[in-house]
């Protein structure tokens, strides 16, 4: 395992060729299954209590979470996708049907068309270039998940779980102040649980 460089730009370049490597598409379905088992384990439908789950609509070389949102859909979570405003904004949440057509949005990203109602997500699944065991987080250095966290939690306790390949585990991924923590993040192999 490396140890990225503190620079987050350059840490995101080589993070980013890291996750594009995982091409295999055997490893790829296994990881999104075993990623779907260990999120229905954390027991996500009590946490929220009725309320919304936000996952993220798979981008290049990201694990795909469709699989573990459809399990939570069964066990009764509502479901909501990110609609991604100009930079510098949060993320707004719009309900996901998926049997509804998608919209394509900024930056190529299908989401749920204008029709569709924006909700308060609760729980957070959070994509990630790479992450750290002591639940440091590097995003597209957008800021979107940190102003989008920092934003819901303002209303109430958000859980949010980082969702990465085990092959995306750093040493130590460089960290400022404004980073939102993760309460968990899950792998195909292991789920971390950071905090209380
Ligand atoms: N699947 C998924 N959806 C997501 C995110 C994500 O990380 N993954 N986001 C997390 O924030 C938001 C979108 N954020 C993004 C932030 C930066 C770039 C970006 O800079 N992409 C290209 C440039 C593409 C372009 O400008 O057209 C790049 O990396 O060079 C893309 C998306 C909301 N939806
Ligand atoms: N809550 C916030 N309020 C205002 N600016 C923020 C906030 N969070 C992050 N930013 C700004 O957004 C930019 C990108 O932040 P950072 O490099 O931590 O992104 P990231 O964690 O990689 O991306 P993301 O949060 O989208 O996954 C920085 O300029 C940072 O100052």
């Amino acid at each position: 395992m490396g140890t990225l460089p503190l620079d987050k730009t350059a840490a995101r370049a080589e993070a980013r060729a890291v996750r594009d490597a995982l091409t295999d598409p055997t490893l790829r379905a296994d990881a999104a299954r075993a990623v779907r088992d260990r999120v229905a384990a954390l027991g996500i439908p009590e946490i929220v209590q009725g309320g919304c789950v936000g996952g993220y609509w798979p981008l290049g070389s990201e694990l795909d979470v469709r699989p573990a949102m459809l399990h939570l859909r069964q066990t009764g979570c509502a479901l909501a996708l990110p609609v991604s405003g100009p930079r510098g904004t949060a993320l707004t949440f719009r309900d996901w049907d998926p049997d509804a057509p998608m919209a394509t949005g900024r930056y190529g990203i299908q989401e749920p068309g204008a029709d569709r109602p924006v909700v308060q997500p609760r729980a957070l699944l959070v994509p990630l270039l790479a992450f750290d065991r002591r639940g440091g987080r590097l995003g597209y250095g957008a800021g979107y998940y940190d102003r989008t966290l920092a934003a819901l939690r303002a209303g109430g306790p958000v859980l949010a779980v980082g969702v990465a390949f085990a092959a995306q585990e750093r040493d130590a991924v460089p960290c400022d102040a404004h980073d939102e923590p993760m309460d968990w993040i899950v792998t195909e192999r292991e789920t971390l649980r950071f905090g209380g």
